[in-house]
């Protein structure tokens, strides 16, 4: 699992265990790793053309000792100083190994082969400030590589959120911890290919994180198994409110989703029980109100929904409940609050703003803290979709999951019925709902990108790559 930590754990990590070490031994092994890194990337160092962009702060410092270690061997490194002051052991290891201070930034840039990227770090406040921007635009046009230390100037390191201006690398080299940016979108996508180097941090960083991220062996250990004696009731039933005249196809796909999901029958409850039957003559179709159609499980209600009746039955039952789509639609807060049983809501971005009350620019903006909100609001697990997928559980001191295997693939109409109804099954396996809904866009994302594979795909190609990513994730 990779997990992430917000800056104030990272900065009581770094001063617990520099308390112990000598002084500069933190920056020199940030250094060390930053400017290996660099080497990689540069492939032959001997002859390369290194620029660094040097903030006032440490992340300067950083930038700064990593071009001494270039300089020493053999690169051409010059240092563009932002700050009224630079990290002063730093400046004058650079230029002790040779390197120098630029005298003319942009003529400097336009030739450099790789731009570091040390003007802030964790200490940045705000976007780029209007100095630096034009020396980072000509960075990004100069053809170099571009490479954040610790994280892209100009990202919030706890949010994700990017105001103003800010660097876009082609990878960070970040130090002791991941932060919550650089793995949630919109400053994921500045930080390009992520690189953690250890700098000693890991035995004082607290417990639990603020962010993880599930890997294949996370999700391989939460997937429901049938046993010997399973039947199917005993794997679990998983019943689908959704579709209605004007969309059938979302209560097809939801139910595509449902039988991938692991439950041992998906029972459909609606008005689209002709459609559904002609593509998975599997499901158990009931043309009755949801309280009429036989235990279950779990529910899905919402997909294609439509002003179809039968969500008051459903929120009013003792089981499990995903909320979707036309479900989430004027719903009732005490209710979803007063129910007995867990309620998972998977909003996209539009429709967590409307039950926010904000819009879905804000949502997007700053995803962690509004799938924080909704969760706590509504006393729900909530599957905030999009870029980057979160799954915030009900009780704040749970961390947030971040899905790593997402996919702009997936931007296709239909698709989140089909992870509905895959997120609806696991549940009635008996999941608890921050695993369902994470382990299901986990697998729904691989089933993206193993079905598009470079191409555009629909909704039901995802649903019917399912069972592969299944089988990849478990094996
Ligand atoms: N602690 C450790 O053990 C280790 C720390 N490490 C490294 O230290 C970094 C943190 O260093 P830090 O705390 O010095 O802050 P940092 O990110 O350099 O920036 C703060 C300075 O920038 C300025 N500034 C603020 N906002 C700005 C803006 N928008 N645009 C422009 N400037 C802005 C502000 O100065 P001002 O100009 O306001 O006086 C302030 O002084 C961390 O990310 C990692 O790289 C590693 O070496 C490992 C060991
Ligand atoms: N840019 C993107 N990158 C990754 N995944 C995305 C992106 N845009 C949408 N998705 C995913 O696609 C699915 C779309 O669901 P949704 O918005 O409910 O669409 P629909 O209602 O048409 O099914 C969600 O799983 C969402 O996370
Ligand atoms: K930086």
């Amino acid at each position: 699992m990779r997990t992430a930590y917000r800056v104030e754990s990272v900065r009581a990590a770094e001063a617990a265990l520099m308390a112990g070490l000598p002084e500069g031994t933190l920056m020199r092994r940030a250094a060390a790793g930053l400017a290996g890194a660099c080497a990689g990337l540069l492939g032959r160092v001997y002859g390369s053309r290194v620029v660094l962009l040097v903030g006032s702060g440490a992340n300067g410092g950083d930038a700064l000792y990593a071009g001494a270690g270039l300089a020493r061997r053999g690169a051409g490194v010059t240092a563009v100083l932002l700050g009224a002051r630079a990290h002063e052991g730093g400046l004058a290891a650079l230029l002790a190994a040779g390197g120098r201070v630029a005298d003319d930034p942009f003529a400097v840039l336009a030739r450099a082969d790789l731009v570091l990227d040390g003007i802030t770090g964790i200490g940045g406040r705000g976007g780029l400030r209007p100095e630096a921007v034009p020396l980072v635009r000509a960075a990004r046009g100069s053809g170099a590589v571009v490479v954040a230390v610790d994280l892209p100037s100009g990202v919030d390191a706890d949010t994700g959120a990017v105001d103003g201006e800010a660097v876009r690398a082609d990878a960070t080299v970040t130090f002791g911890a991941y932060k919550p940016g650089l793995l949630v979108d919109p400053a994921r996508e500045y930080a390009g290919a992520v690189r953690l180097v250890d700098i000693g941090l890991a035995d004082l960083l607290p417990s639990p994180p603020e962010l993880e991220a599930l890997h294949h062996a996370d999700v391989a250990g939460l997937l429901p198994v049938p046993a010997a004696e399973s039947d199917k009731y005993r794997r679990g039933v998983v019943g689908v409110v959704a579709g209605s005249a004007r969309y059938p196809g979302a209560a097809v796909l939801a139910v595509a989703g449902a039988l991938r999901g692991g439950a041992g029958a998906v029972r459909y409850v609606g008005p689209a029980g002709a459609a559904v039957l002609a593509r998975y003559p599997e499901t158990l179709v009931h043309a009755g109100p949801p309280a009429d159609a036989g235990r279950v499980q779990a529910w899905v209600l919402g997909p294609g929904l439509g002003d179809t009746p039968g969500a008051d039955d459903v929120l009013g039952s003792d089981v499990p409940v995903l909320v979707d789509a036309d479900g989430l639609r004027a719903l009732d807060m005490a209710a979803v609050r007063a129910r007995p049983a867990p309620t998972l809501l998977t909003p996209h971005a539009g429709e967590a703003a409307a039950l926010l009350g904000t819009d879905r620019a804000d949502v997007e903006a700053r995803r962690l803290e509004a799938v924080r909100e909704l969760a706590a609001r509504y006393g729900a697990t909530v599957l905030l979709k999009g870029s980057t997928t979160l799954v915030a559980d009900p009780d704040p001191g749970v961390p947030v999951r971040v899905n790593p295997t997402g996919t702009p693939w997936l931007a296709t109409a239909g698709s989140g019925d089909v992870l509905s109804g895959l997120a609806g099954s696991l549940l009635a396996t008996g999941l608890a709902p921050r695993d369902a809904a994470s382990a299901a866009a986990y697998l729904h994302g691989l089933a993206a990108r193993r079905a598009a594979a470079g191409a555009p795909v629909a909704a039901h190609d995802v649903a019917d790559a399912l069972p592969g990513a299944w089988r990849d994730v478990a094996a």
